[in-house]
Order: structure tokens, then C-alpha cells, then sequence
């Protein structure tokens, strides 16, 4: 579920890796330190980890260069196809998402990056649920993605977009579900997750959540 942005991915496909290196002025800041963000990801991540919203595969291979077994999760069939031909045979990548995927057996670590947002805070929720059933103790969501610290500050972010010219990056960030630091981390505790927050950049954070 949370597949309603998905025709943006089919046509995004092919210029996402040149997205990342920062090349589009008004998502610059969205992706400073993309690399040490996924590398990051990839440091806290032990034992089997299902990645959701793999996208080109470019937190997939630094994970699999950890050594660790990898079962992606990507909704776009085109995204998908990048992604295997980056990959071939490393990793099983299945078509999903955040809530409906084919059983995994005993994952270890959950992860993602810059996807969560395309799930309204309902759905996040239920996603957070479903997570903590599934992982056993000491298992761990490890989620990048842009998120505020309050409501204000989110309003702040939109309104610095548009006061930039940035009127794609507003648009974005009225359109998608980008939530709070606060209401992530209520979801996580409710669910027995230990919770903590790092920040990347001015949009993104690190969103750690241990199962105890
Ligand atoms: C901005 S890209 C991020 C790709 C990659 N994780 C990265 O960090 O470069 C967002 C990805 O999330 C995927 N996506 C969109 N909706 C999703 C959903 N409901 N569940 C899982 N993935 C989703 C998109 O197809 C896309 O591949």
C-alpha cells in the first residue's frame, strides 16, 4: 500500500543515480552526503535485512558489500529493472511495499531510505505494527528519510522552498505524507521499539528503532 506516487518512479527511473549526486538545485540539500547517509544505514544493519523501496539498488549493494543477505522490497517495475541489472543474482529483489511483501523468514534488520514518507502517518503506523511482530528482540528498523522536528518546522521547510523558487520541492513536500520526528517516535515505543533519531542533512534524518 502507499503506491499512489508510484507513476513518478517509472519515469524517474532513469535519472535517479544522477539525482543523488546532487545535480538538481532544489533537491541538493534533500541528497548532501547520499553516500554517508546509505553507508550509514548499511554500518547499523546485522543478520538478514529486508530493504523496502529499493530504488536503483544503491543502499542494496553496500549493504551486500557488509556481507550480510539482502531481500528487497521495490513497487516500480522500472526501478526494479535498474536495480537487477546493478545487482545480478546478489540479491532477491520481490515486488512490494512497506505492507503488503511476500514472508520473509527470520529477518534481522528492516530497513530504507528516502521511501517511508510515501506512506500517510496511518499507514506508517500500521507498517510499525506489522514490524514489530516481525522482528524478534534486538532486531532493528533503520529508516533515513526526510522528517521534522515539530509541525513549525516542517511549515518553515515549505515555506524556505517556495521563498528559494524551489516550487517542485514545495510541491513535493504538500504532496507526500513527511511527518515528525514526535509522532514517529510515539509509533515506535507503542510498538516496543526503543526509538532514536540522528540528523543527515536539513531534510533527512536517521530513525533507529531497537526491539527490546
Ligand atoms: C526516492 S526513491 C529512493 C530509492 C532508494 N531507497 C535510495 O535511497 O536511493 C523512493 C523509492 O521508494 C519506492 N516506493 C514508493 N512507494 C513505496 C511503497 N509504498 N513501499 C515501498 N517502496 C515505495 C519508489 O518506487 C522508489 O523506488
Amino acid at each position: 500500500m502507499g503506491r499512489e506516487f508510484l507513476d513518478l518512479f517509472e519515469v524517474w527511473a532513469e535519472s535517479y543515480d544522477e539525482s543523488v549526486e546532487g545535480h538538481d538545485k532544489e533537491y541538493e540539500e534533500v541528497f548532501r552526503h547520499y553516500s554517508r547517509i546509505l553507508n550509514t544505514v548499511a554500518e547499523r544493519s546485522h543478520g538478514h535485512v529486508i530493504e523496502f523501496g529499493v530504488g536503483t539498488g544503491n543502499l542494496t549493494a553496500r549493504i551486500l558489500d557488509r556481507g550480510l543477505k539482502v531481500t528487497g522490497i521495490e513497487p516500480s517495475p522500472a526501478m526494479r529493472k535498474i536495480a537487477e541489472a546493478k545487482l545480478p543474482g546478489k540479491a532477491q529483489i520481490h515486488d512490494g511495499d512497506f505492507l503488503t511483501f511476500p514472508e520473509v523468514e527470520n529477518p534481522d534488520t528492516l530497513v530504507s531510505t528516502y521511501a517511508f514518507h510515501h506512506l500517510t502517518d496511518e499507514e506508517k503506523r500500521e507498517a510499525i505494527g506489522l514490524y514489530g511482530k516481525l522482528l524478534p528482540n534486538g532486531g532493528k528498523i533503520v529508516f533515513a528519510d526526510t522528517m521534522y522536528e515539530s509541525a513549525e518546522a516542517f511549515k518553515d521547510a515549505i515555506d524556505k522552498a517556495k521563498e528559494n523558487g524551489f516550487h517542485n520541492l514545495a510541491a513535493d513536500l504538500e504532496r507526500e505524507y513527511y511527518t515528525t520526528i514526535p509522532i514517529l517516535k510515539a509509533m515506535l515505543e507503542e510498538n516496543g521499539f526503543r526509538a532514536s533519531f540522528s540528523r543527515c542533512n536539513d531534510f533527512v534524518w536517521l530513525m533507529e528503532g531497537e526491539k527490546f
